[in-house]
């Protein structure tokens, strides 16, 4: 039914309106779940502010309208109402909407029957409505219907304005249920906002008081990730430039080869970890602090956002994201032979196919060998269709490699392997390109990825607590999920 009868159509119209009204406001941390039809993916969406919204919307659209003007006559009128519903997620400004329809176009490569998009509009604004039926305060829906401009008015807000004072009120690690589309509840983790307020109140969350430091509270969001005019800029062009010109398919997979032989060394992680204090990212717009700093930043933040003991797999993972960047260490008695550092660290994105423009320095790769290699410039390159990123060789980096370490030598879950491998796959998690190579595993996992980069990025800040402050921590916890010396 493509909204032929009167009926339909009203009901249409009204889903129109709702799902308009609803996306009014830019929400942050929505966690959309949802099934599409003719869609064997389901699919998820840590929603959150200023994300590339114009390069997501950009791209999205482009996406619509190749597929408006290549696909069969019989699809014309689905393909305009999802037209119009894309019409209108760029008159609400709202990258959301943009996400999901582009999810939808680019998970199975079918359009998705609108009425499951409108369906899952529905469930999120029921999901809102409950949410404000428990009396939760800060909650912007209801009347702000008229004032719908370019710029909803509720987008100003913040998450902490949203998300606060109902977070006063309960436990950060209350489980929230969210509807799937196909009906069924489930059970998904509720994390307080990347600042921590979910509790407000210093030294409550079992962070021994710590907390404060922990995320810039006057840094934006949209002030981090600065690849224009940031204050190391020079530094990081310069890195990038050199990344994007060297690293090739054959370099990575060389690389691969060399260092997940684990021939270096035997030590603790505990005992790895003090090495970052040997290194500062030149890749990294955000931080001239060293890893090690970095590392305890990231950890703590994890624990501020996913306080529970549930998550102390997330705490010890993002703890260690990082610690493949000893590979840019010299220790000649630990066999470190300092790779340079475009071999360790930066966004990473695959090798052997086509780059994508939602790399930072895009134009870099065009002086790259593979960028002339028939066999490596088409877009699926080696690959084939969804074949999914465990098949992907990445370029090399600190990632891949921890990935392989704690694969191999740790018990830590899946969901902390993808962490450590993908965290740096901006492109991919941030700006939603290579979804052509994903299949339904890495589209799973990609909720934590997200969830893990908040932690990763916006706890960059001046303050830092010492390693003395944290062992008595995280020391049992990389035991416990290292039960051995790691091969190194
Ligand atoms: O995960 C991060 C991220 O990708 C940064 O942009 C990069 O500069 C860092 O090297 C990396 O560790
Ligand atoms: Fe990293």
């Amino acid at each position: 039914d493509d909204g032929d009868d009167e009926n339909a159509n009203n009901e249409h119209a009204d889903d129109d309106h709702n799902a308009a009204t609803l996306f009014s406001f830019n929400s942050n941390a929505i966690e959309l779940v949802g099934l599409v039809n003719n869609c064997p993916s389901i699919f998820f969406f840590l929603c959150h502010r200023f994300v590339f919204k114009f390069n997501i919307i950009a791209n999205a659209r482009v996406f619509v309208e190749k597929k408006l003007f290549t696909t069969g006559k019989n699809q014309k009128k689905k393909k305009l109402k999802l037209l119009q519903l894309f019409a209108k997620c760029i008159l609400f400004t709202d990258v959301v909407i943009g996400k999901i329809v582009m999810s939808i176009f680019e998970f199975d490569g079918t359009i998705g029957n609108v009425h499951h998009i409108y369906k899952l509009f529905k469930e999120v604004k029921e999901f809102f409505l409950k949410k404000k039926a428990r009396g939760k305060k800060g909650f912007c829906f209801e009347g702000r219907k008229n004032e719908m401009t370019t710029h909803g008015s509720c987008k100003k807000r913040s998450l902490c304005e949203l998300d606060s004072c109902s977070a006063q009120n309960e436990p950060a690690t209350k489980k929230a249920k969210v509807q799937t589309c196909s009906g069924e509840t489930k059970e998904e983790p509720k994390a307080t906002d990347h600042h921590g307020h979910a509790n407000g109140t210093k030294g409550t969350n079992g962070t021994n008081g710590t907390e404060s430091w922990a995320i810039d509270p006057n840094k934006k969001e949209s002030e981090f990730r600065n690849y224009a005019t940031g204050k190391r800029q020079e530094t990081v062009q310069n890195f990038y430039k050199e990344q994007h010109t060297k690293m090739t398919y054959e370099v990575a997979l060389k690389k691969r080869e060399e260092h997940l032989k684990f021939n270096k060394c035997v030590m603790t992680v505990w005992d790895m970890i003090h090495y970052l204090d040997q290194v500062v990212d030149d890749s990294d717009p955000d931080t001239n602090l060293t890893q090690i700093e970095h590392a305890i930043q990231t950890g703590e933040a994890a624990r501020k956002v996913y306080p529970g003991s549930e998550y102390d797999w997330f705490h010890v993972t993002a703890l260690i994201h990082d610690l493949g960047k000893i590979l840019a260490v010299k220790d000649d008695s630990k066999n470190l032979k300092k790779e340079p550092q475009w071999c360790v660290v930066g966004d990473t994105f695959p090798v052997g196919c086509q780059f994508s423009e939602t790399n930072i320095f895009y134009d870099d790769f065009a002086d790259n060998p593979d960028n002339r290699d028939k066999r490596y410039n088409t877009f699926y390159g080696v690959y084939s269709p969804k074949c999914g990123l465990n098949e992907v060789v990445m370029s090399w980096g600190h990632d891949e490699y921890m990935y392989h370490v704690a694969k191999t030598q740790s018990t830590l879950p899946e969901q902390a392997l993808y962490i450590l491998r993908f965290h740096s796959f901006y492109p991919w998690h941030n700006k939603h390109g290579y979804m052509h190579l994903c299949n339904d595993k890495d589209l799973e996992n990609l909720k934590w990825v997200k969830a893990f980069q908040k932690c990763d990025l916006y706890s960059k800040s001046q303050v830092c607590p010492k390693l003395e402050d944290i062992v008595s921590y995280y020391k049992p916890l990389l035991e416990k999920y290292f039960p051995k010396p790691v091969r190194w």
